[in-house]
C-alpha cells in the first residue's frame, strides 16, 4: 500500500514559527505528499540559519519576511510559543484577509483571543498535535471557530490525519488534549530514559537495554490497540502472584507511580488554561 496521499490544496502553506512542532509536522506532509515542498514557506523571528536547515533538509521555501507569508498564504499555520503570539499576531494586524484560513498550534491560547489579535473575523481552527508527526503518529485533537467553512475544517482534517489521527472536540477540551497527548510523548520518553538506564545499570549492554525497551514499549502499545482490552486486565495478565511484576508494582505504588502520572496530566493542562490566560 503506497504511503502518498493526494496533495490537499493547490495554494501556499506558510507556517508562522520553524521550531520542533513545524519540523515534525514538515517532515511528515511532505513524506506523505500532501502537498508539494516549493508551495511551502517557513518564517522565524530572525533565526536565517535555521530557516536555511529546513531549506536543506526538507526543499522548502524560507523567508524572514513575515509579513509576504502571512498575506501570501492560504493556510496559515500559526506555531510560535504562546508568550510570543501577540507580539507576533499583532504584528499580522491588517494583513490576513477573511478568505484565508488559519490553524493554529499554540498551546492554551483560544481562537477568540487569536482573532482580537490579528483584527479580523477569519475562519481558525485550533489544533493541539503532538511530535510524534514527524513519523505519521501524531494523535491530534481539533475545534474551528464559526467562520470555518466545513471544507476547511474538512482540509485541515485531511492534513492532519495524514500524520497522525484526529478528533475533533469542543475548544475548551483542547487544553486537556495538550496536556495529554501534546505533551504526553514527553512523558513516555521519561519512562524510556528511566527503563533503559535501569537495565544499563543492572549490567546490560545500553544498546541492548535501549532496543528491549523500546519493543516492549512498542509490543504493549500494539496489544492494547489490537485486543482493544482494558489496559488493567493486561497488567494482570502479566502479573504472576508472587513474581517478578508484583514486586516491580509493588515499588511503583510505593512512590505513588499513578497518583504521579495523574498530577502530572492535570497540572500540564492546567498551565496550558495558564498560558491562555497569561499571554492576553
Ligand atoms: N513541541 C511540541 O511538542 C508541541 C508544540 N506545540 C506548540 O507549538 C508552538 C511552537 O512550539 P515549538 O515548536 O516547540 O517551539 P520552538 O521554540 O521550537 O519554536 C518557536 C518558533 O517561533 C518563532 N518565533 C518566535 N517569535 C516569533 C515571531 N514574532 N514571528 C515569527 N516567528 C516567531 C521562533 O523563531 C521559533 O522558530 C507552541 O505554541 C507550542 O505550544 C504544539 C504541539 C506540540
Ligand atoms: O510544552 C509545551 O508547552 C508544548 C505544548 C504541548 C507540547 N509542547
Amino acid at each position: 500500500m503506497s504511503n502518498q496521499t493526494a496533495s490537499i490544496t493547490t495554494g501556499q502553506i506558510g507556517f508562522l514559527g520553524a521550531g520542533s512542532i513545524v519540523e515534525a509536522m514538515l517532515s511528515g506532509i511532505l513524506k506523505k505528499g500532501l502537498t508539494a515542498a516549493d508551495r511551502i514557506f517557513v518564517t522565524n523571528r530572525n533565526n536565517s540559519e535555521r530557516l536555511e536547515q529546513l531549506t536543506d533538509a526538507y526543499g522548502v521555501n524560507a523567508t524572514t519576511d513575515k509579513l509576504a507569508v502571512a498575506r501570501a498564504s492560504d493556510i496559515l499555520i500559526l506555531a510560535i510559543k504562546p508568550k510570543d503570539a501577540g507580539e507576533a499576531l499583532l504584528e499580522l494586524r491588517g494583513t490576513i484577509s477573511p478568505n484565508q484560513l488559519i490553524i493554529s498550534v499554540i498551546a492554551g491560547v483560544p481562537t477568540s483571543l487569536i482573532g482580537e489579535w490579528l483584527g479580523v473575523d477569519c475562519p481558525i481552527i485550533r489544533t493541539m498535535p503532538n511530535t510524534s508527526s514527524a513519523v505519521g503518529l501524531s494523535a491530534t485533537g481539533l475545534s474551528a471557530n464559526a467562520f470555518v467553512r466545513p471544507e476547511q475544517l474538512a482540509l485541515a482534517t485531511r492534513l492532519f490525519e495524514a500524520i497522525g489521527t484526529v478528533h475533533e472536540v469542543a475548544e475548551e477540551e483542547l487544553d486537556i488534549i495538550t496536556g495529554l497527548s501534546g505533551s504526553g510523548p514527553a512523558y513516555i520518553y521519561y519512562l524510556v530514559e528511566a527503563m533503559m538506564g535501569a537495565g544499563a545499570t543492572a549490567g546490560l549492554d545500553r544498546e541492548m537495554a535501549r532496543q528491549l525497551t523500546l519493543q516492549t514499549v512498542i509490543g504493549a502499545a500494539h496489544m492494547l490497540l489490537e485486543t482493544r482490552a482494558e489496559p488493567a486486565l493486561l497488567r494482570r495478565q502479566v502479573t504472576s502472584p508472587g513474581g517478578t511484576t508484583q514486586a516491580g508494582l509493588e515499588v511503583l505504588e510505593s512512590y505513588r507511580f499513578q497518583e504521579a502520572v495523574t498530577a502530572a496530566i492535570l497540572r500540564a493542562t492546567e498551565r496550558a488554561r495558564e498560558m491562555g490566560a497569561q499571554y492576553r
